[in-house]
């Protein structure tokens, strides 16, 4: 995990191989949906694992079968609620919750309009009352523009202060951390990959291309 110096709480996983290498298959072109998918899947549980090295631990007395000794639970990983951003994240949250698994889930939908205006809909919101101690872990594969994560966490605060605000996503724009750290200067970012740039149509280059139309097919208008 590397903090990226350009902002306060954004990390990327670009000195990791492993993680590097899934995130070179979900970038293949030639990838399908089912390995897309389980790739989604991998990242969402290494990168949940990663993130448990943030979070605050507790000693315990335990009994060993020979004599008693120390350990120690991940206390906040017993206070995670995940939001799940439709589509894109729903095998990344099949993945973080395999690490979380104490975590309560809230599911928001959330579609991004065309350019230039990028207007966000969101339709459906899920989530579960937040508490004082809980890491809200927000998510969403890519960060483009970053307008949908701003409205999700604007949405996300009303249901309580959470002790922290975490976003879990495989590849960001740069404009779009600019953006969202503009809006919510609390939350941090763990991203895979920090990309170079948006092009005209909001899409992240190099990027991966629409990871909700990769992982579940391209909807149509009936
Ligand atoms: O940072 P932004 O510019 O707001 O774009 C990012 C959003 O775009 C994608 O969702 P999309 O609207 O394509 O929905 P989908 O997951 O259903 O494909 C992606 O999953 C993000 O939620
Ligand atoms: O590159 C992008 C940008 C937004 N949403 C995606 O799925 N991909
Ligand atoms: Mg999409």
């Amino acid at each position: 995990m590397k903090r990226d110096e350009r902002w306060e709480g954004v990390y990327s996983f670009e000195d990791s191989p492993f993680i590097m290498e899934i995130l070179t298959e979900l970038r293949d072109e030639k990838t399908g949906p089912i390995a897309f998918r389980k790739g989604l899947v991998k990242l969402g549980r290494y990168m949940a694992y990663e993130i448990t090295k943030t979070m605050d631990v507790e000693k315990v007395p335990i009994k060993t079968p020979l004599e008693e000794t120390e350990g120690i639970i991940v206390k906040d990983r017993r206070n995670v609620v995940i939001i799940t951003v439709l589509r894109a994240a729903i095998p990344l949250m099949e993945g973080l919750i395999k690490v979380l698994d104490h975590a309560r889930v809230g599911i928001v939908s959330a579609s991004r309009g065309k350019a230039p205006k990028f207007e966000i809909e969101m339709k459906y919101v899920k989530v579960p009352q937040i508490r004082s101690e809980d890491t809200v872990i927000i998510a969403d594969p890519m960060i483009a523009t970053g307008s949908t994560l701003i409205k999700v966490l604007e949405e996300v605060k009303k249901y309580g202060k959470a002790k922290r605000y975490v976003i879990i996503g495989v590849l960001a724009a740069p404009e779009g951390i600019s953006r969202i750290k503009e809006a919510h200067p609390d939350v941090e970012m763990f991203v895979a990959a920090i990309d170079r740039e948006l092009n005209e149509k909001g899409y992240i280059l190099p990027g991966l291309g629409d990871a909700g139309d990769r992982a579940f097919g391209a909807p149509i208008k009936p």
